[in-house]
Order: structure tokens, then C-alpha cells, then sequence
């Protein structure tokens, strides 16, 4: 989308392309119909004056969190009133680009109602929700958990006298503590809490509190809520109201707890159903699959800046060429830049992927069929961690990137760290997933003698032989072959896993061994991540790339596969498949794959069609002319409202006036 005016620093970079951009813009949209939709909302966005971003890093917190609900509100009454389908609208709110309670009530609330709700209790709660009469987020976490979902203390507590549970904090840890729409807009609360029936506990399930008044939005009885407060950088996640809240003995009907899982009769009689229970978690699933592509987002509006402004960027120059050179052209830049373009592509792609993923055990579950539910969960949460934790440091690598004009909020990179990097923390901490990948590969290890793998752990079942195979690379176009390269990835994966199911199982099987090892097991979880990223971006550009993209793409699957094997070089070396030599001739070749970059860079980030509206950024302004907007800007500065300064009178104007000898001075 060009929103430039008609200059165009970078139509030289432009021109070079070698691909068919409107293509890839397609391709990276996920598919034709999707693309108009995006352009579509992207525009609407863009043009409406409610929506803009401007002076948002300047707000105090209340101006910020109280436009922040105008343009939630704005979204909503123009979905309503363009009549816009369900993924227009969500493409809407995604353009408005900021984290807002209806993330919440739409990423998280409703799903969960839909995948833990009784039918009657879905043909209850949905419309409301669906028609926002209601407002509702996610309250799982506490003050003093968050990880450990089974140590909440939040109690519901059955009283079959009135056909009520008893909702209740009995502790100061036992506040609900994060979750985002909570703390100022929402009506409604989906509470984590142990059930507790005849004295019994039944452990975690879900409840849907009423917190708010639906006259006048003040809290309930014996409801306590607000903000937890300020967080990390300007603007950024602090548009979320994310909350606390306590019940001191809150009454709310029996139906309010969702029954799908296991039910609490009128007489107070526990049934569980025979699904497993950690379909109560479905909605982390939901989140934790479409985070993927998120991330891809994400760091392609960081990559976009950091292309564009390096292209326009010059400093030095050599001998054999006029002028100062663009940083573009310096390899340690493109050492640091291009692996990170090609990780926004292999993201994308893997999130395509990760939806069919998701629509399959969707499919399954609804028929009964829950074999693949450990590898979903694994995929989801292995996946979520490394995507989430690759793209925080990939923004912070893209503001160093822009040197000092990065470190401006002007560059739109603070701003766009700011909201993501707790993205590694939500919706799981990034390490305690990858414990989780760890024990799925553990489990699947110990049974691969009886049970053959499956999906993305398959390659598990040829245990034996990728551990006595070693890489036949000799030399560097040997590992222009994807086949090669899948089986680098698995080799080593494979061989990481076995050596730490192996040294667990020669020790006792006490928890201080598993303990032990977890740092080996996090590194082994990051290896079949890492694997899967490589394969499904191999697996994507196999099935029907259109042919004016096919060569790029290829392009940059090798370049992200080879800064992979680069990146983890010991972890490679270590398992003993490939040698030094072998990683040497990879550094080569990658960097045959930036001279293919190169004269395409920018044409690349175009593909992401980011609109200058959204991206925010005077540096990765598609028109290239930064230095002019970077100096424009400054005048909008709040300290330059006044040409003297306020405080100039009180502080500055003494300090020159006085006059007085400084004692420890030498002069
Ligand atoms: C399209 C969507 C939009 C996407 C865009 C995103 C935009 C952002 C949107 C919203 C903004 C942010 C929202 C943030 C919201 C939150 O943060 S909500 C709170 C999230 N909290 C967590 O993630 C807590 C993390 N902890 C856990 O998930 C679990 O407690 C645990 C997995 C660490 C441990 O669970 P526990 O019950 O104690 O289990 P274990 O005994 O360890 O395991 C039991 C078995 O269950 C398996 N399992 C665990 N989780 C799942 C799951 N989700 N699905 C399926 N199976 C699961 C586990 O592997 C064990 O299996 P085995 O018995 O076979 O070993
Ligand atoms: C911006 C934001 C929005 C959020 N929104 C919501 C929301 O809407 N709803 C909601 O319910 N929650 C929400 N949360 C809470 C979030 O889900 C939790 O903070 C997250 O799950 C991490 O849990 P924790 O804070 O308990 O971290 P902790 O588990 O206390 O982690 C602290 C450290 O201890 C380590 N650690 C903990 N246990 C282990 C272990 N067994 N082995 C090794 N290391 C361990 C972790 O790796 C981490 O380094 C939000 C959080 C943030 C930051």
C-alpha cells in the first residue's frame, strides 16, 4: 500500500526487485480474499481520525486508558454500523493497534465459554457476549500463582441450601491478579477456582462471576476490582486495564459454572464427564496457536523499519565506490537484519500452518477424538515460546539496527517493544512451556518402542538411525537440499532428547534429577521447536507457492534454516552430526543467500503491506524520506510547546544567576 507523498527515497531499491510483489503481498495475507480485507480495514483504519496513534507515547496513564476505550467503542459502532463480517471486524480491531479489553472478551472470554460451556449454557452467555451487552475477560492467574494453575486458591464453594457456590478469596495471594479487561471494563469475570463440594475439593474449574453493576459499572457486593498499576514503557500494554479482584463471599448460581467438563448437581453431587480435563485449558490452546502468526506480525513491522532505514541510512565509504555506503550493504548488518526478515516469512508460514493444526483437533474433539491433543498442546506451547521470544529480541535487534534514531519513540520501535515482549510471558512463561515440550518428548521417547509417533514428533521413531547417521555435507551446495537440512534438524533434536531421557532414566526418577537436568531438557524443547519451525516453512513452500514468489521464498527458508544451524552451532557440534568444517561451509552459503537478499530487501518488507499509518514510524516510512519527518517531529515535542522552557524561572534561570564560586572548583 504506497501512502507516501510521491517522493520516494527508496524507488531505486524498488525497481531492483526480482519477485512479483502483488504476489507475495497475497501469499503473505493468506490468500486473495483475506488481502482485500486487510487492505480494506487497514485504509478504514487509517483514515479515520478517532483511530489515530499520534502523541500516544505522551499520555499520562487515565488520558491514555480513556482514548483507548474511545477507540474500542468507535471499533465496535463502526463494525455495527458497516454491517462487517466477523473477520473484518477483526481485522478492524487488529489495525487499531492497541492491546484493549475487547482482546480479552473476544480472544479469550468466549472461546472459553465456547469450549467449556454446556450448549445451554453457550445459547445463554454467547449472544450477550456476541452483542458486547456484556463485557468479559480471563481470570485465571493470582497474585501468588500463575504458572502453577493448580495452585490457585480462589474457592467456589457449592451451597446445595440455595443452589449457589460461594465465591471467595481467602487470601492476600488468592487475588486475581493480571488478567487484562479485569482491572476498569469489564461487567463479567471467567473465574479460575477450586470447587469444593461437601467439603471435597474437585480442583480448578471455571466460573462466570458477575463483577459489575450492568446499570452503572460500579463493582458489586462484596466484589473488590481495580488496575494493578503502571507497567513497563510508554504507551505500550498500559492502554490494558489489566486487574485485580477479590469476593468476599460472593454468591453466584449453580449454572454459572461451566458444566461441559463435569457438573455440580442440584443435591451437590460431583460428575466429571469422561473428556480430559485439560480441555478446561482450550482457550490457552486457542490463544497460544494464533500467537504464531501474531509474532510474525510483529517482527515484520520492526524488520520493515529496520530494511527501509537502513537502505536510506549511509555512513563511510570505500574506495572503490562514490558517495557514503547505505548500512544496508555493511554484512554485519545484513548479518543481523536478514535472518530476521526470513524468521518474519518462516513465522507467517508456520502460523498458516498452525491453523490448519488448530482446525484439525478442533474437528477431532468434537468426535471424541483426543489422541492428538498432547502433540497440539506441545506444538502450541513450544511454538508460542520460541515465536514470542524470538520476536521480543528481534525488535530490541531492529531498534539497535536503527542506531540512535531507534532508541526515538519517533523510530515507533519503543512503543512496539514495549507491547510485545510480555507477549513471553502471557499465555504461559516462555520457559515453563518449553517444560512442557520437554515431558511430551520424554513420554513420547520412553513409548517409541510401542507406540510409532506421530505428526511433528514422527521423526522420533527413527531414533536409532538418526543417531548413528552423521551429515554427509562435503561441500557448501551439498546443504542447497532441504532434505539435508530436515535431516541436520532432526538429527539433532533427536539426539539432544535421548541424551537427557537417557541420563533420566540411569538415575533414580527422583524429582531433584528432573530438576537437575531441566536446563538440558529446555535446550532439547527448543530443538524440536526449532525443527518444526524449518519443516513446516519447508513443508509450505512445497505445496503450490505461486511460481513469481517460489524462488524467494526459497531464498529465505535457507537463509532461516542456515542462521538456525548457525545460531545453535554448539548444540550441533555437540551431538557430533556435523562437524566444524560442515557448520563453515553453512556460513558460506548463507551468505550467498544475503547477496540474494540484497537487491530485494525492500521490496520484501513492502510484501508485509504495512501502511505508515500502522507501522508509526519515521524511519520506516515507505517513502524512505526520513531525516524530514525525524525533524518535523521534533516540533510536535510537548517541551518544545514553548520556546522557553517552563521551569526556566524556578530552576534554571538560579543556577545561571547566582553567580556563586564553587568551592571544588578548579577553574
Ligand atoms: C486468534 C487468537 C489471537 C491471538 C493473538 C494474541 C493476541 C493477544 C491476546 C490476548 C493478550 C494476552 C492474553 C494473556 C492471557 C493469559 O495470560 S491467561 C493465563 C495464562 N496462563 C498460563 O498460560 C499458565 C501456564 N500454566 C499452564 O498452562 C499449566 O498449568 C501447566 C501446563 C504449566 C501445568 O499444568 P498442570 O495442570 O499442573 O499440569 P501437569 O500436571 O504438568 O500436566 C498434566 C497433563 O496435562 C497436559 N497439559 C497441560 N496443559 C495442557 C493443554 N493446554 N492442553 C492439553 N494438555 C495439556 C500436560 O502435558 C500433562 O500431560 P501428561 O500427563 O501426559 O504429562
Ligand atoms: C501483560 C500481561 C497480561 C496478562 N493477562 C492475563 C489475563 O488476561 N488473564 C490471566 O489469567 N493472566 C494474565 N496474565 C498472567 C500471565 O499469564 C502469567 O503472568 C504467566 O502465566 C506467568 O506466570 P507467573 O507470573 O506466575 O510467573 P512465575 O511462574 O512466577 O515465573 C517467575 C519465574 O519463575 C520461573 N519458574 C516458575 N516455575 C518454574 C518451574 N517449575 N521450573 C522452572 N522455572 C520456573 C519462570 O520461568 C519465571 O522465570 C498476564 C500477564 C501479563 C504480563
Amino acid at each position: 500500500m504506497q501512502d507516501g507523498n510521491g517522493l520516494d527515497h527508496l524507488a531505486g531499491e524498488r525497481a531492483m526487485a526480482q519477485f512479483d510483489l502483488q504476489a507475495m503481498k497475497v501469499y503473505l495475507a493468506g490468500g486473495q480474499r483475506e488481502y482485500e480485507i486487510s487492505t480494506k480495514m487497514a485504509q478504514l483504519v487509517a483514515n479515520d481520525p478517532v483511530f489515530s496513534k499520534e502523541d500516544r507515547v505522551r499520555l499520562a496513564r487515565k488520558d491514555l486508558y480513556k482514548n483507548s476505550l474511545r477507540k474500542a467503542g468507535h471499533a465496535w459502532k463502526t463494525i455495527l454500523e458497516k454491517g462487517l463480517s466477523e473477520v473484518e471486524g477483526l481485522k478492524l480491531r487488529h489495525f487499531v493497534d492497541e492491546p484493549t479489553y475487547t482482546d480479552l472478551h473476544w480472544g479469550m472470554f468466549i472461546p472459553a465459554i465456547k469450549g467449556q460451556g454446556t450448549e445451554e449454557q453457550q445459547h445463554k452467555w454467547l449472544p450477550l457476549a456476541y452483542k458486547m451487552a456484556i463485557i468479559g475477560c480471563y481470570a485465571q492467574t493470582e497474585l501468588g500463582h500463575g504458572s502453577n494453575v493448580q495452585g490457585l486458591e480462589t474457592t467456589a464453594t457449592f451451597d446445595p441450601t440455595t443452589d449457589e457456590f460461594i465465591m471467595h478469596s481467602p487470601t492476600v495471594t488468592s487475588t486475581k491478579w493480571w488478567p487484562g479487561g479485569l482491572g476498569k471494563a469489564s461487567t463479567h469475570a471467567l473465574v479460575y477456582a477450586r470447587l469444593i463440594t461437601d467439603k471435597k475439593d474437585h480442583g480448578i474449574h471455571a466460573f462466570i462471576a458477575p463483577i459489575r453493576s450492568l446499570e452503572d459499572h460500579t463493582p458489586l457486593p462484596n466484589v473488590t476490582v481495580g488496575d494493578i498499576g503502571v507497567k513497563f514503557g510508554n504507551g505500550g500494554y498500559n492502554t490494558m486495564d489489566n486487574g485485580f479482584l477479590r469476593f468476599d463471599h460472593v454468591r453466584i448460581p449453580r449454572e454459572n459454572m461451566l458444566m461441559r467438563l463435569a457438573t455440580v448437581t442440584k443435591d451437590g453431587k460431583y460428575v466429571r464427564s469422561n473428556k480430559p480435563r485439560q480441555l478446561g485449558y482450550g482457550a490457552m490452546v486457542f490463544v497460544r496457536q494464533g500467537i504464531v502468526i501474531d509474532a510474525s506480525i510483529y517482527l515484520s513491522r520492526a524488520v520493515t523499519i529496520a530494511v527501509r532505514y537502513s537502505a536510506v541510512r549511509r555512513q563511510f565509504g570505500n574506495k572503490d565506490e562514490p558517495g557514503e555506503l547505505q548500512v544496508i550493504q555493511y554484512r554485519t548488518q545484513q548479518s543481523r537484519l536478514f535472518p530476521l526478515l526470513a524468521t518474519a516469512y518462516a513465522y507467517r508460514a508456520v502460523g498458516f500452518w498452525m491453523k490448519s493444526l488448530y482446525a484439525d483437533v478442533m474437528k477431532r474433539l468434537n468426535d471424541n477424538d483426543f489422541s492428538t491433543l498432547p502433540e497440539v498442546h506441545a506444538c502450541t506451547a513450544g511454538l508460542k515460546s520460541i515465536t514470542t521470544s524470538v520476536t521480543a529480541d528481534g525488535i530490541e535487534e531492529c531498534r539497535k539496527l536503527c542506531g540512535g534514531h531507534g532508541f526515538l519513540c519517533a523510530s515507533g520501535l519503543p512503543e512496539l517493544y514495549a507491547a510485545y515482549v510480555p507477549a513471553c510471558t502471557y499465555e504461559g512463561d516462555n520457559t515453563i512451556l518449553l517444560l512442557q515440550v520437554a515431558r511430551f518428548l520424554l513420554k513420547t521417547l520412553s513409548q517409541v518402542s510401542k507406540v510409532r509417533p506421530v505428526g511433528t514428533a514422527a521423526y522420533l521413531g527413527n531414533i536409532k538411525q538418526l543417531s548413528t547417521q552423521n551429515c554427509k555435507v562435503s561441500q557448501g551446495h551439498d546443504w542447497l537440499n532441504t532434505s539435508v537440512l530436515l535431516e541436520a534438524f532432526e538429527a539433532r533434536s533427536a539426539r539432544q532428547a535421548a541424551a537427557v531421557a537417557l541420563r533420566l532414566a540411569k538415575g533414580s526418577g527422583s524429582e531433584a534429577e528432573f530438576q537437575e537436568n531441566t536446563p538440558e531438557l529446555v535446550e532439547s524443547a527448543r530443538a524440536h521447536c526449532q525443527l518444526i519451525l524449518v519443516s513446516k516453512f519447508i513443508e509450505q513452500l512445497q505445496t503450490g507457492t505461486p511460481e513469481g514468489i517460489r524462488k524467494q521464498l526459497e531464498v529465505l527458508c535457507y537463509t532461516y534454516a542456515f542462521s538456525q544451524l548457525i545460531d545453535n552451532a554448539g548444540d550441533f557440534l555437540a551431538t557430533g552430526y556435523v562437524t566444524g568444517n560442515q557448520i563453515a561451509l553453512a556460513k558460506e552459503e548463507l551468505k550467498h543467500m544475503f547477496d540474494k537478499i540484497r537487491p530485494n530487501a525492500v521490496a520484501l518488507v513492502d510484501a508485509f503491506d504495512h501502511t505508515d499509518d500502522y507501522l508509526g514510524s519515521a524511519l520506516g516510512r515507505y517513502d524512505g524520506d526520513v531525516y524530514t519527518h525525524l525533524y518535523k517531529g521534533a516540533f510536535k515535542e510537548s517541551l518544545n510547546d514553548t520556546v522557553v522552557v517552563d521551569g526556566y524561572e524556578e530552576y534554571l534561570k538560579p543556577v545561571l544567576t547566582q553567580n556563586l564560586w564553587a568551592p571544588h572548583s578548579k577553574l
